[in-house]
């Protein structure tokens, strides 16, 4: 049977970059993984693709999906649902292909529950101070919902236990390298290559 391959979740607070620093590790660095395209019932914004940047669906079909166990995980985020089509992921794994999943706090924890072997990274702000800006600059939200998304963020920030790696978001192309690092050091762990390995020596006998 084909080895494995790795399922790879980057989570971590709103607005602390898990976006950008997604596109930036897809766009400057030759990558072997695949990227799991979410689900959402969120309007689409302007030069959306469907089926590129989300599944956009209706409530009505999402929860028939919920309903039919088609979703790894989902989530309610700021009033829409945000899933994990379970298929692509089971099948890429199973190919050989790592996959990689860019999801909220919640639903990083729901995986973690269903898929402990994955590895769970946790982009983290350099401060509160920091993420605040971010949250501002991006202009997307009013300073209500900015007062409730830092409570949040100061609750998820908690939740660093479950993880097995944090990365510090102050470059963009700094936390991309160290990402990618992480990744690489995972396919080197000696459990992943002790099949390969014997081989090799059952060969040389
Ligand atoms: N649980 C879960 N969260 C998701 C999924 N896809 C995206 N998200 C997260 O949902 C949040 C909102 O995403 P989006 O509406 O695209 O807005 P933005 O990333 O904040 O600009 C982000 O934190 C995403 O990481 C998913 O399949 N499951
Ligand atoms: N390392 C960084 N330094 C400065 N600003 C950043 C950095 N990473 C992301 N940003 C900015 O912070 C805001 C939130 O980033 P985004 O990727 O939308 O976060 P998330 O997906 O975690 O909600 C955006 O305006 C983005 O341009």
């Amino acid at each position: 049977m084909e080895e494995q391959g790795l399922l790879i979740v980057l989570s971590g607070p709103s607005g602390v970059g898990k976006g950008t620093v997604r596109k930036h590790l897809f766009d400057h660095y030759n990558n072997d993984f695949d990227f799991s395209i979410s689900m959402t019932t969120r309007l689409k914004r302007a030069g959306e693709v469907e089926g590129v940047d989300y599944f956009f669906r209706t409530k009505e079909e999402f929860e028939q999906y919920i309903k039919e166990g088609k979703l790894l995980e989902y989530a309610n985020y700021v009033g829409n649902y945000y899933g994990t089509p379970i298929d692509y992921v089971r099948e890429t794994l199973d190919s050989g292909q790592d996959v990689f999943l860019e999801i909220e706090v919640q639903g990083a924890l729901k995986v973690k529950k269903r898929m402990p072997e994955g590895i769970f990274i946790f982009l983290s702000p350099p401060d509160l101070e920091e993420l605040k800006m971010r949250i501002k600059n991006r202009g997307t939200d009013s300073p209500e919902v900015i007062g409730q998304r830092m409570e949040k963020a100061v609750e998820e920030l908690q939740l660093i236990k479950y993880y097995d790696y944090v990365v510090e978001n102050d470059s963009v192309d700094e936390a991309a390298r160290k990402i990618r690092s992480i990744i690489e050091s995972e396919h080197l762990k000696v459990e992943r290559n002790i099949d390969r390995f014997s081989k090799i020596i059952e060969e040389m006998k």
